[in-house]
Formats: C-alpha cells, sequence, structure tokens
C-alpha cells in the first residue's frame, strides 16, 4: 500500500472532499510501514475496506419556520464501519455540513472508537441546519423532521446517535422523543440523553474532562504540573466548557474561548464564577461570547482565533482546521509545550509538522477528546442493564479509559529519540483493532 495511490484514487472516485482526504491521508502515513508487514491484508483489499464508508443515508428534511415558511435542509448519516460493534458517533447540525466533513468525522470516529476499548462502530451524521437565531419550536420541529429521515436505519444494536456541533441535550432529547412514538419502543437508541430518561451521569462533561486526563497523562510523561499552567482554549460550547471547569479544579488557569465571531482573552484568568456566566450565556441565553468581554471589561478581538495569546497549553475545542501552519507557529514561538484537541481534527497537517518538528506534547482529538464517546458508551451498558451509576463511578472508568489511550499511544507511538508520537500511536493502535476484527469476519 502506498499512501500517495490510495489518495489519488480516493480524489478520483469522490471528488470534492478534500476533510476526508486529509483525515484519510494523517492515518495511512502513520500506518503504512505496519500495513507493508502484513501480505494478508493486501490481499483481503483492506484498505479500501476501511476507507470506505460501510453505508451513507442521505435524505431531504422538510419543516415548517415560525412563520409559516416551508424550509428544507439535508440530512445525512455516514456508517463508516461496524467490525467493533453497532455504528456510533455524534450528530452535526450547523451550516456548514457536508459529506465531506461527515466521511472525515465518521472514519475518525472509527480509530478514535477503537481506542476506547468498548465494543462500539464509527459513524457520523447531520444537517446543513443552522440553530443559530431559530426558537426552541423551531428546533424542535427540526428535530423531529430529520428523524423521520433516520429512525429506520438507527437503533441500539445498529447505530446509536449522539451530540456535536449544535446537538445538545435539547436536541438529543426531541430526537430521542421522535424515535420514541416512530418505533413505540423505549430503547438506548441516542446517547447523551436526560438523566431522568436513560441518560448516564457525566455524559455532558466527558469529552472536556476526558481531554484534561489525556493532556494530565502527556505532561506526566515530562514531569510537568498542570497546575498554575496558562490555557488558550478555543469554542464556547459543550466541550470547551467543560474542559475549563476540569482545568478549574486541577489548578490551572484557562484565559481564552472563542465563537465564530471571535475570542476573549481574560488574562485574569475564566474563573468558576465566570465560567458559570459563560454556560449561561451560551446554553440558556444562546448568546455571543463578545458579551463575556462587556461583562468582565477583557479584551474581545473580532473574526480572530486565540492562538497568538501567551499561555503554556492550547486546548483547541471548537471546531477542524482552527489551527493552520501560521497559528502553531505562533504557539511555538509563544513557549506553548502541550496542544491536547478537544475538538475534531483541529489542526492542520502542516500546523501538526510543526508541533512534531519542535517535540511539542500534542494529542490528536481522536485520543485526546475520546472521553465523550466513551461515556457514551457507557450510557449503552447502564442502558443495556437497566441500572445507573453514580458520577463517581463514571468519573473512574472515565479516568481509566483515558490513561489506557494514552498507554497505547506510547506504546505503538515511541520513537527511538524517545520522542511519542501520539498520532503514530493513537493511529496504529485503533488500527490494529480494527483490522484484526475485520479480517476474522472474513470478506464483507
Ligand atoms: N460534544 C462531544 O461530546 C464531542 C465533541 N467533539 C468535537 O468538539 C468540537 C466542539 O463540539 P461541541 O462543543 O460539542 O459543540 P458545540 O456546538 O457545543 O460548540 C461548538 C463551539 O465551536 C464554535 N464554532 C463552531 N464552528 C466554528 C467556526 N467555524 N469557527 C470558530 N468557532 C466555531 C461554536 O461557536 C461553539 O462555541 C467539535 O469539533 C466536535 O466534533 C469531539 C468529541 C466529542
Ligand atoms: O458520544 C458519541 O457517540 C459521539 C461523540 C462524538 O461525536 C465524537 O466523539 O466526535
Amino acid at each position: 500500500m502506498k499512501t500517495s495511490a490510495v489518495i489519488d484514487q480516493l480524489k478520483r472516485r469522490f471528488p470534492n472532499e478534500p476533510e476526508y482526504y486529509q483525515a484519510v491521508q494523517e492515518v495511512l502515513e502513520s500506518i503504512e510501514d505496519v500495513y507493508n508487514e502484513h501480505p494478508e491484508f493486501e490481499k483481503a483489499n483492506l484498505i479500501e475496506r476501511l476507507v470506505i464508508p460501510d453505508k451513507i443515508h442521505s435524505f431531504r428534511v422538510t419543516w415548517v419556520d415560525d412563520k409559516g415558511n416551508v424550509q428544507t435542509n439535508m440530512g445525512y448519516r455516514v456508517q463508516h464501519n461496524n467490525a467493533i460493534g453497532p455504528y456510533k458517533g455524534g450528530i452535526r447540525f450547523h451550516a456548514s455540513v457536508n459529506l465531506s466533513i461527515l466521511k472525515f468525522l465518521a472514519f475518525e470516529q472509527t480509530f478514535k472508537n477503537a481506542l476506547t476499548t468498548l465494543p462500539m462502530g464509527g459513524a457520523k451524521g447531520g444537517s446543513d441546519f443552522s440553530p443559530r437565531g431559530k426558537s426552541d419550536a423551531e428546533i424542535m420541529r427540526f428535530c423531529q423532521a430529520f428523524v423521520e429521515g433516520l429512525w429506520r436505519v438507527i437503533g441500539p444494536n445498529m447505530d446509536v446517535p449522539a451530540g456535536d456541533i449544535g446537538v445538545g441535550g435539547r436536541e438529543v432529547a426531541y430526537m430521542f422523543g421522535k424515535y420514541k412514538k416512530l418505533t413505540g419502543e423505549f430503547t438506548g437508541a441516542f446517547t447523551g440523553k436526560g438523566i431522568e430518561f436513560g441518560g448516564s451521569l457525566l455524559r455532558p462533561e466527558a469529552t472536556g474532562y476526558g481531554n484534561v486526563y489525556f493532556l494530565n497523562e502527556m505532561l506526566k510523561t515530562r514531569n510537568i504540573a498542570l497546575k498554575g499552567k496558562k490555557c488558550l482554549v478555543s469554542g464556547s460550547g459543550n466541550v470547551a466548557q467543560y474542559t475549563c471547569e476540569k482545568l478549574l479544579q486541577m489548578g490551572a488557569i484557562p484565559v481564552t474561548l472563542s465563537d465564530s465571531d471571535g475570542y476573549i482573552y481574560d488574562p485574569d484568568g475564566i474563573d468558576e464564577e465566570k465560567l458559570k456566566y459563560v454556560m449561561e450565556l451560551k446554553n440558556i441565553y444562546r448568546g455571543r461570547i463578545r458579551e463575556y468581554a462587556e461583562e468582565y471589561g477583557c479584551k474581545y478581538v473580532a473574526g480572530g482565533r486565540p492562538w497568538g495569546e501567551k499561555a503554556d497549553i492550547a486546548l483547541p475545542s471548537a471546531t477542524q482546521n482552527e489551527i493552520d501552519k501560521e497559528d502553531a507557529e505562533k504557539l511555538v514561538a509563544n513557549g506553548i509545550f502541550a496542544v491536547s484537541e478537544g475538538a475534531n481534527m483541529p489542526s492542520t497537517p502542516e500546523a501538526i509538522e510543526v508541533f512534531q518538528k519542535n517535540k511539542i506534547l500534542y494529542a490528536p482529538g481522536k485520543a485526546a477528546n475520546a472521553g465523550g464517546v466513551s461515556v457514551s458508551g457507557l450510557e449503552m451498558t447502564q442502558n443495556s442493564e437497566r441500572i445507573s451509576w453514580t458520577a463517581e463511578q463514571v468519573d473512574e472508568k472515565l479516568k481509566w479509559i483515558m490513561r489506557n489511550i494514552h498507554e497505547n499511544c506510547v506504546k505503538y507511538g515511541t520513537e527511538n529519540d524517545g520522542y511519542i508520537n501520539y498520532v503514530k500511536g493513537a493511529n496504529i493502535a485503533g488500527f490494529m483493532k480494527i483490522t484484526k476484527a475485520m479480517m476474522a469476519q472474513g470478506i464483507l
């Protein structure tokens, strides 16, 4: 297998899908040597079967807005691979959603889920619907219409969606309600549900908490304490909020947050009280991060990203490709020594090259942000057993999973000079598990 040849072929077969090629290329480059040691993989044409999704469902979503206008959006579910468990992955509602983005996310999810130690395959879905400025009633009608297109291809043993950008507890609840009504069954067909109807404690917190646990494991390899370290966090949604919460609990100091309009820099640190304000602003009033700067009198940069501010650690938690080469160079020049990705693929390949060349502790999203889907997996277990674990029980399991992922990255990613290449480690560890399962199950 030669990565460049596989990518060229994907470009011919699936034109105009840059995010998808980007995600596939990163994985193939790091597994190429291991793959080529196994002629049986080539004989089974494992590469094409691994990079091309099992199934892609697409459907029109028709709904009525508050003014009575009939609106249409596109809905999708990319079921990438179910070799190790039912398809599993979030739903994204954002104007930018297209098949390239969902295919990259479903591909990444497959490797991430393999790392969690839990039996979950990979999928991702979503719509080009923008929740921005929509009323609660419009969100509900849209979610219900979306599930009308989706419900036949999901289920607790088939495919279990959850949240992602633009989809949180409110949207999951509306989708779950509609699914329940259509099927007449109360099953764990979604995760991220409310606690009252089968959700797991700590699922909302899990991605952000898990990322900080993973970061802490990386810091330990260099005997660095997290306490007192200044952190650049991007985004201000679910992942960013709970990343800040755990950073504060562990004595670190988050100093930035952002949204698609710009970023705030608070040199005094975003403390518990200010974080509570952000949570209310974003989760209840659905406001803009600019309002934080107005409330607390700090710097706001319209249209900017926080990567030029001085700090010790960066935790990108907004969206894909939000750190480019220039941003990465700024981060390194400012003395950042660790980057742990809460978002999926937030760094471009050129940015990753800068981090690795400079021997920065760099954790790709598929390892560092796996805490969210891990607790989703734990929610599936609790639903199947019809039990609920305490927050302490879930947190213990989450910590164990993040430590385990870190150990696997060290096992497969340590280079001759001792530098831990977490990209290589995560990709090889995930690849070995998925391919073993695919080989055992025959040609499908
Ligand atoms: N929610 C979860 O459990 C998990 C989420 N992720 C990833 O974390 C990232 C954030 O997701 P959530 O916090 O769940 O979503 P969210 O919808 O709660 O928050 C998204 C944040 O990103 C910002 N954002 C979105 N598009 C942007 C753009 N083009 N430029 C700048 N900012 C932008 C939004 O303003 C918002 O602050 C995404 O990459 C997602 O795929 C990864 C693992 C699990
Ligand atoms: O909890 C899940 O199933 C999905 C989480 C997710 O979308 C992700 O890990 O990117």
